[in-house]
């Protein structure tokens, strides 16, 4: 067997493309463009890219970008005055803060801070205890973006078994919300996980959020399952590797996704999806 890919970058322009004609709509009928603050410490090379990409697609599809570049070594206080600026601002639909933060600043706390109208990334715990409750509103971008990729193989998520590896906030702990949610029944694995393999290896549906390289061994895959891979890690050649061993892993899989091209741009469509929803839904 050989996979079929799931084409995130494909699915992730297409998303894109319907948010653009919705705004093109908003815009006809009078009323504002949706507005995304992005905000960015410092100057690490890949935040920096993930946020250049971010400001583009929001201007790609029409939306307001507010573009706030800080010195690292920002205070918390400047930070937080800042967002409590953007919060009151009604032309702002959707606040983001681009992580990881320095070592001076407490990400939980600058979090909690955005308005959890306006937390787009869909962190604040309001909106992650909104997500335990059965009672989405703005849901994490790469969780949700995942949901996604699986709703368009067709599959009856309902009663699959579902394993995802890595318990990150941003990504591990809410894809088991989310994989919940969709009726799967759950298993998560994390550093103090006796034997990944044998979790591994029952799985229907896999998602690799460990961000180890080649974690995942190809004949761990069960056959026939859906392979999710969230890792890209930049090797010091230049190339990035997912968790997953792909080519081995594609000779068992019914479906798996590239890295990259398959979460990563489902990310950012994701992110644009719910300042859309935060514009209409939430602040009219
Ligand atoms: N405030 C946030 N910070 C971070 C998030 C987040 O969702 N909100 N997630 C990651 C970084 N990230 C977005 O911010 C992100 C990472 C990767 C991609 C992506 O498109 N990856 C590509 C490969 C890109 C490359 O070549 O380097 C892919 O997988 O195809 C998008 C967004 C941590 N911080
Ligand atoms: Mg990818």
């Amino acid at each position: 067997m050989s996979a079929k890919i799931l084409d995130g970058k494909a699915i992730a322009t297409n998303i894109r493309q319907t948010i653009k004609k919705r705004v093109q709509e908003r815009i006809a009928a009078g009323l504002r463009p949706p507005g995304l603050a992005v905000i960015l410490l410092g100057s690490d090379p890949a935040s920096r890219a993930y946020v250049r990409n971010k400001r583009r697609a929001c201007e790609e599809v029409g939306f307001k970008s507010l573009a706030y570049d800080l010195p690292a070594e920002t205070p918390q206080s400047q930070l937080l005055t800042l967002i409590d600026q953007l919060n009151a601002d009604s032309t702002v639909d959707g606040i983001l803060v681009q992580l990881p933060l320095g070592k001076h600043i407490d990400p939980e706390r600058v979090i909690e801070q955005i308005h959890p109208d306006k937390d787009v990334d869909g962190f604040h715990p309001y909106n992650i205890g909104r997500l335990t409750l059965r009672l989405p509103l703005l849901r994490p971008c790469t969780p949700h973006g995942v949901i996604t990729l699986l709703k368009t193989t067709e599959q009856d998520l309902k009663s699959l078994e579902a394993v995802v590896v890595g318990a990150s906030n941003i990504v591990g702990r809410p894809m088991v919300l989310e994989l919940l949610l969709a009726g799967c029944t759950v298993t998560v694995c994390h550093r103090w996980t006796r034997d990944l393999l044998k979790h591994v290896s029952e799985a229907d549906i896999l998602v690799a959020a460990a961000g180890k390289p080649h974690l995942i061994k190809g004949e761990w895959i069960k056959p026939g399952a859906t392979v999710i891979d969230v890792g890209f890690t930049r090797q010091p050649d230049g190339t990035l590797s997912g968790d997953v061993e792909f080519e081995a892993a594609r000779e068992r899989a019914a479906w798996i996704t590239p890295v990259p091209g398959g979460v990563g741009p489902m990310t950012i469509a994701t992110l644009l999806e719910n300042t859309l929803y935060a514009a209409e839904q939430l602040h009219n």
